[in-house]
C-alpha cells in the first residue's frame, strides 16, 4: 500500500501552512519528515491522517488506511493496559495483543490501570497501539517523547520489523532513530500567506 500526497496545501486556523507539497511513501519506506518548529510537521500528518481537510491537493488513502499516534497518547485511563489494547484490537477488528504487549515491554505492567503508568510507559502503551491496529502505514508525530533509550531501541525494532512486513512509516522526529530511513524536509514548502494569488480578487477589482 503506498501513499501519495498531491501538491498538497495544509492549514491551521484557516492560515496555509504549507504549500505545494507532493510525495510519495512506499510500502518498506520509513520517511522521517524535519522542519524546524512550527514548520507544519503536525499539521501534514493530521490532514493525512484525515483530522482536518487539506486546502488544496489530494491524499491518495482514506484514513481507514492509517494508524495515527499523535502528542497525546489517547488512553483510557481507567482501563488497565491489557483492557486498553484488547479494546483497541476490538476497534479495528483484530485480537491478539500479545505481540504488541511483548514488543513494548508491556507484559509486567498487563493489569495496570493505564492512569497509574509513568509518562514512558503510557507512551509505550500508545505505541503499541500501532500494533493492533493491523494498519499499514504508520503516520507518527515525535514517537519518542518521554521514551528511555531503551524503550527506543523497542520502537525502532517495531517501525523495523512493520516496514519489513510491506507497511510504511511516516515519523515527525528530531531524533536519530537509528532507522534505515529517508529525510522529507517540509522547510521548502513553506506557504506565503501574502501570495498575490490569496489577495481577494475585489482587491484587485478596485484597481481595473
Ligand atoms: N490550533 C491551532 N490554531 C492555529 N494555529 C495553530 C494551531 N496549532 C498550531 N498552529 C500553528 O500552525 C503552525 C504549524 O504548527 P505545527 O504544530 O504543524 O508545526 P510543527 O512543525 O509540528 O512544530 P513542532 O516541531 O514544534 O512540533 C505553527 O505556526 C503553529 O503556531
Amino acid at each position: 500500500m503506498e501513499l501519495t500526497a498531491r501538491d498538497l496545501t495544509v492549514s491551521r486556523g484557516g492560515v496555509p501552512v504549507l504549500e505545494g507539497l507532493s510525495f510519495t511513501l512506499k510500502p518498506g519506506q520509513v520517511l522521517v519528515l524535519r522542519g524546524p518548529n512550527g514548520s507544519g510537521k503536525t499539521t501534514l500528518l493530521r490532514t493525512l491522517a484525515g483530522l482536518q481537510p487539506p486546502l488544496a491537493g489530494e491524499v491518495s488513502l482514506p484514513p481507514e488506511a492509517i494508524a495515527y499516534g499523535a502528542h497525546a497518547d489517547g488512553l483510557k485511563g481507567t482501563l488497565t493496559v491489557a483492557e486498553n489494547l484488547a479494546f483497541w484490537a476490538s476497534v479495528h477488528g483484530t485480537r491478539d495483543i500479545e505481540p504488541a504487549l511483548t514488543r513494548f515491554n508491556l507484559l509486567g505492567l498487563r493489569n495496570r490501570a493505564a492512569q497509574s503508568l509513568s509518562a514512558g510507559q503510557k507512551r509505550r502503551l500508545g505505541l503499541a497501539r500501532l500494533l493492533v491496529t493491523g494498519r499499514a502505514i504508520w503516520l507518527l508525530d515525535e514517537p519518542t517523547v518521554s521514551l528511555d533509550a531503551a524503550s527506543v531501541g523497542l520502537f525502532a525494532d517495531a517501525v523495523r520489523t512493520h516496514v519489513a512486513s510491506g507497511g510504511a512509516a511516516l515519523i515527525a522526529t528530531h531524533i536519530d532513530l537509528g532507522l534505515e530511513a529517508e529525510i522529507f524536509d517540509v522547510t521548502p514548502f513553506k506557504a506565503d500567506p501574502d501570495a498575490p494569488s490569496r489577495t481577494p480578487a475585489a482587491f484587485d477589482e478596485a484597481f481595473t
